[in-house]
């Protein structure tokens, strides 16, 4: 079946129950026809990769061929780097917010989690990484849809059920910075030391304030990562959980934010266009 021919499968809403509203069934449905296509949906991503897989392949069999160099972009960086040093900061992956987020967003934030981990195996600088408040919906998606992952034996890289912000006293408040896109206070550099924490959470920004307000009940001080004063962005300068993460790692590579902010976040989030805008209207 093609992709269009399930898009085409799945369009069609049956007749509602009973009792239930047209919003309440098609959530139910959508949920229904997710777990009905979950295979087939799998089967085309299978088939997605092995198509790229392919492609990359045939091209670097061209520059072969022609006795060229590989460009850089068909390179696969190896999955760790053995010669990596440690950057000297922890990160708490505060994720006590499962019950804000749907269904897709929790597979999105475990896929963002284990984004994370890859990214503290290969970069030249890891951090200690604890995730914490690990204890609903999305520990019940590591340990039965991701469960080949063996995400207990990561190193670097601990699962806590507890909220640690709220029930361990053991770290200082004054090491602790809660970084957040809500604040003005702009964070200048990262000091090995500190532990930094980062919010666990897939909203689109529905609950703004969210991770501002709990720093603010623990006494926690809160931090903004300083992008507009390096780059232009599109659109919120609100980062995914994973971004924030691997930015804070290249950060240490030349204490550079420009760099660790370039090298980071994908091209169409660098609005190019609106700096040279700027620049005209100076
Ligand atoms: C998708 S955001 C979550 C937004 C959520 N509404 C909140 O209240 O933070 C994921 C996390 O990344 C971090 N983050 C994202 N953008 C940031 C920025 N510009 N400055 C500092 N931290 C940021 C925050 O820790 C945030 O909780």
């Amino acid at each position: 079946m093609s992709q269009d021919d399930i898009k085409k499968k799945v369009a069609l809403l049956p007749p509602v129950p009973e009792g239930m509203s047209k919003s309440q069934w098609k959530k139910v449905w959508k949920k229904q026809r997710y777990a009905a296509m979950k295979d087939e949906y799998s089967l085309i991503r299978k088939e997605k990769r092995k198509k790229a897989r392919e492609n990359r392949r045939a091209k670097i069999k061209e520059y072969v061929d022609r006795g060229e160099e590989i460009p850089e972009e068909f390179k696969r960086q190896p999955r760790e780097n053995t010669n990596q040093t440690d950057s000297g900061i922890n990160i708490i992956l505060d994720c006590a917010f499962d019950d804000l987020m749907n269904d897709k967003e929790i597979v999105s934030m475990s896929n963002q989690i284990t984004r994370a981990y890859s990214s503290n195996k290969r970069e030249n600088y890891f951090a200690h990484i604890t995730v914490t408040s690990f204890n609903k919906r999305l520990k019940r998606r590591f340990d039965e849809d991701l469960k080949g992952c063996h995400y207990e034996q990561w190193k670097n890289f601990e699962f806590q059920e507890g909220d640690q912000l709220i029930v361990g006293p053991e770290i200082e408040k004054s090491q602790l910075i809660y970084l957040t896109a809500d604040t003005d206070d702009k964070l200048d550099a990262l000091e090995p030391g500190m532990t930094y924490i980062v919010g666990g959470i897939v909203d689109k920004n529905r609950h703004k304030l969210l991770c501002y307000n709990k720093a603010k009940e623990l006494g926690i001080t809160t931090k903004r990562l300083p992008i507009g004063e390096y780059i232009n962005i599109s659109g919120r300068k609100v980062l995914t959980t994973t971004h924030v993460i691997q930015l804070m790692l290249k950060y240490f590579d030349n204490h550079d934010w420009k760099e660790a902010l370039e090298y980071v976040l994908p091209p169409r989030k660098l609005d190019h266009d609106a700096s040279e805008q700027e620049e005209n209207e100076k």
